[in-house]
């Protein structure tokens, strides 16, 4: 069985739930995981905004506009009047739900969040329903867990969701919500945004899957940021690291942890363009093709911390002392170079810089430096490519704060400030690229 997961864009209108639909419709059974409608769940973010700063007026717009989208949607899609009277209600009920929560200042974040991907997946399994397609929707809510870490309750994922898909054998289509969950509470939760990626490589590995697919609206992992560059391309195949590395720092098309539940079990993710299916796309598998920088990705809102101590010299014990603060706070290092006297490391996530700056000033001087993006070269064994030392050409364009070389065969990292992105980016797709040195 495989399992095709489509993001918030390729539900995000009729014209595209109707591309997904003859996608899904190929007669052979399958799970398909939906993400939220295209800026909803940005929408439900701001909701759960404005009720913790008591903006009852401005959530009210927003709780409008989405009910007007829901509807919209809702009466372009469905033709039978019992299904469209249903949806009408649930979205009614939906929007006076929220409004009730913004009345009482009830900020349940993750209950809001969550009503994306419920909504989405119950229209999408009326619109196939009434098209005469064997689906039935299965609330992730019934089989998606996270232990106290945060990490899959894989025993609970198992029994569960196989005991949902023996209770109605013989569906072509399972449909089921992406990014939401239960904790280990049995309260709801979510895989953090952009999660509903990881759901699809979790359920592929509890159900030992034929292949985890993922849908989009580009055809599949390019060279570089499409946002930031014009004319990249798609790579045909990309091995497992070399993915994991570029999700990990900021292709966006696949959430960093996507690969982690597959890659052992070897199942393979293919990325696919739901506006172009022809399109061959991406597999990332555990086959290592070629050598020698593949891509580049970026990742902004990166904070730079540097620890200065005379005493640092000679001092064994000093980077343990270092790192028992950042594993105290629970904070993730990314980069980190060493000089005699000082140590620069990034992070990612500045939730306790205060924190970790406190407890570092106890006996080193501290200086932070923020709006940072680490910009990151990936391909197998990149560092030993002959063409690897070409890149350092740019370095006399760029203001290069740190480089991390050798830390993996498959990456280099680059430092800049975040106003330098864009520019980085090019210089190196034209050295590299445009070029021809891969
Ligand atoms: N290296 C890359 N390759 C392909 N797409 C990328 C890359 N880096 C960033 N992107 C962006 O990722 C987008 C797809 O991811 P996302 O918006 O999360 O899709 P979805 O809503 O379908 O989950 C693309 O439209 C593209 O702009
Ligand atoms: N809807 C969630 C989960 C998700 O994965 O969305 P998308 O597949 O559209 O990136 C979010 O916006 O974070």
């Amino acid at each position: 069985m495989k399992v095709l997961k489509f993001g918030g864009t390729s539900v995000g209108s009729i014209s595209n739930i109707k591309k997904v639909t003859e996608i899904i419709h190929d007669g052979e059974s399958k799970i398909v995981v939906l993400s939220a409608i295209s800026g909803s769940t940005n929408k439900l973010v701001e909701i759960s905004e404005f009720i913790k700063t008591n903006q009852q007026e401005e959530s009210k717009k927003i709780i409008q506009e989405l009910t007007d989208k829901y509807l919209e949607v809702t009466k372009g899609l469905l033709t039978e009047k019992t299904r469209t009277e249903a949806l009408e209600k649930y979205i009614y009920s939906l929007a006076d739900h929220l409004i009730y929560l913004v009345e009482n200042e009830l900020n349940n974040y993750n209950e809001i969040v969550a009503q994306g991907e419920l909504f989405s997946t119950y229209l999408v399994n009326q619109y196939l329903q009434e098209q005469g397609i064997k689906s039935r929707l299965i609330s992730a809510l019934d089989f998606m867990r996270i232990d106290k870490e945060g990490e899959p309750d894989y025993f609970y994922i198992q029994q569960n969701l196989s005991r949902l898909l023996n209770e109605k054998p013989e569906q072509e289509i399972y449909i089921t919500q992406g990014f939401i969950c239960l904790n280990n509470h049995g309260t709801i939760s979510n895989l953090k945004r952009g999660g509903s990626d990881y759901t699809a490589s979790i359920i592929g590995a509890a159900i030992r899957a034929e292949e985890v697919q993922i849908w989009t609206d580009i055809d599949g992992f390019h060279n570089n940021d499409p946002r930031f560059i014009e004319n990249t391309h798609s790579i045909a195949q990309l091995s497992f690291d070399e993915a994991a590395e570029l999700a990990y720092f900021g292709a966006k098309i696949l959430h960093p942890q996507t690969v982690i539940p597959v890659r052992n079990l070897e199942i393979p993710v293919r990325l696919k363009n739901t506006n172009l299916p022809e399109a061959e796309g991406t597999l990332i598998c555990n086959k290592v093709i070629g050598e020698g920088i593949k891509a580049i990705a970026a990742k902004d809102g990166i904070t730079v911390i540097k620890i200065k101590s005379e005493r640092m010299l000679l001092a064994h014990g000093f980077l343990k002392k270092i790192f028992e603060i950042f594993e105290k706070y629970e904070t993730a290092i990314d980069m980190i170079t060493t000089s005699e006297i000082a140590v620069s490391l990034t992070i990612d996530n500045p939730t306790y810089l205060q924190e970790i700056t406190t407890e570092l000033l106890k006996f080193a001087y501290v200086e932070i430096e923020e709006n940072k993006t680490i910009v990151c070269l990936v391909g197998n064994n990149i560092i030993h490519h002959e063409t690897t030392p070409q890149l350092f050409k740019i370095l006399q364009d760029v203001n290069v704060r740190m480089i991390a070389y050798g830390g993996s065969n498959n990456n280099i990292s680059l430092l800049v400030n975040t106003n330098d992105k864009p520019k980085t980016l090019q210089l190196l797709n034209d050295y590299i690229f445009k070029l021809n040195l891969v």
